[in-house]
């Protein structure tokens, strides 16, 4: 096992970049997710960790040795895909033991090791199958299991889940959890996918057009998001991002004015001089709860029912875009109905124009 280090580890591609300057320890048998939307560069960061693809600035260290310039197999890292990548003449036993043999380990071991593997993976009554005869959650545990049995000493993965169907990726989360608790190794995995991110992780890191903007454990990400980039990123529904200006700074907090006028109490710090300064409000859609004298007002646009709560989509606000708040799932609702809605002070989140987030009071 081993702790994975990059430093002022950056990539351009032409004059484009991928990676800014980025540093990120990640600790020996850690669990890291790099979350965050499309081309934000969570896999270039990961190739470069495999040794994929060659950084333009900064270096990589593996178990505190250098490894910018090392071989792909030289790191003791093992990398899964997306797509499987199985070899389809081979039984699933010999797609499991094509590492071992190619690392000329003598044959007792090889079987003892692919027994070992598939039983971990659930696999060992399939041993004998070629590819085409297994499900995709199937072949993703073999590509899976052929990583792991070198038994490398960082796994990384790069969205491994996303060509599966919701159920069998919800069981495959599960299964990742565990092999993570029985190999014990460092786990760096990429996902777009948030529920995958805050779910998996032990510490998720939350990257936006090629830098890093938060890195932390899920929830303290979830409930104090550094910018709008992370509010944005994590959390579904996303939180309500309104535009608002500050109109009075105390000791308690900051209050704001929306767009049509309506004052809201935050408990955020916000410097002093700031009055008049034009901020974004934050409130995660289950801060919104329906209050006869709340300031957010709309007519209900859509209304999610998802059984045991449901999402009401309050429209209508002008600039302010349309509201997502979440109700008990017995709640009745009308569409077309006003619905008036409010957030308690230490649930609102703001954002100064720079985009990071003011701390709390
Ligand atoms: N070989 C390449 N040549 C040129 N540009 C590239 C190359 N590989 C990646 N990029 C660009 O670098 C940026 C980061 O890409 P990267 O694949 O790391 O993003 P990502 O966050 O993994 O996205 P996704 O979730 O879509 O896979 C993107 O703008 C992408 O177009």
């Amino acid at each position: 096992m081993a702790s994975v280090e990059v430093s002022a580890l950056a990539k351009r591609f032409g004059t484009s970049t991928a990676l800014h300057p980025t540093d990120l320890t990640i600790g020996d048998g850690e669990f890291v997710v790099l979350v965050g939307p499309s081309g934000c560069g969570k896999s270039t960061l990961l190739r470069m960790i495999a040794g994929l693809e060659d950084p333009s600035d900064g270096c990589v260290l593996i178990g505190g040795r250098d490894v910018t310039h090392a071989a792909p197999s030289d790191r003791g890292v093992a990398m899964v895909f997306q797509s499987y990548a199985l070899y389809p003449q081979m039984t699933v036993a010999e797609n499991i033991a094509f590492p071992l043999k190619v690392a000329k380990l003598p044959r007792a071991e090889i079987e003892e090791r692919v027994r070992d593997t598939a039983a971990m993976l659930d696999l060992s009554a399939l041993l004998d199958r070629k590819p085409r005869a297994l499900s995709g959650g199937q072949r993703q545990r073999v590509s899976i299991a052929r990583a792991v049995v070198r038994r490398p000493r960082v796994l990384l993965l790069d969205e491994p889940l996303s060509n599966l169907d919701t159920s069998l990726r919800a069981r495959m989360r599960h299964e990742f959890a565990r092999l993570h608790q029985q190999l014990g190794s460092t786990m760096i995995y990429v996902t777009h996918d948030q529920l995958e991110a805050m779910t998996l992780a032990e510490r998720i890191v939350v990257m936006s057009a090629g830098r890093v903007e938060q890195v932390g454990a899920p929830i303290d990400v979830y409930r104090a998001p550094a910018s709008l980039a992370v509010a944005a990123a994590i959390g579904s529904p996303g939180m309500n991002l309104l535009p608002a200006t500050v109109v009075a700074v105390d000791a308690d907090g900051t209050t704001v004015r929306l767009g049509g006028g309506e004052d809201v109490r935050t408990a955020v710090r916000v410097p002093g001089d700031a009055i008049g300064a034009a901020v974004t409000l934050g409130i995660r859609p289950e801060h919104l709860r329906p209050d006869e004298a709340g300031p957010f007002a709309g007519a209900v646009e859509l209304f999610e029912r998802l059984g045991p709560l449901s999402f009401a989509h309050l429209g209508a606000r002008g600039e302010a875009g349309t509201i997502v708040a979440q109700l008990p799932g017995d709640r009745a609702v009308t569409l077309g109905e006003t619905m008036r809605v409010a957030v308690a002070p230490q649930d609102a989140h703001l954002f100064a124009a720079d985009e990071r987030a003011f701390p709390r009071a």
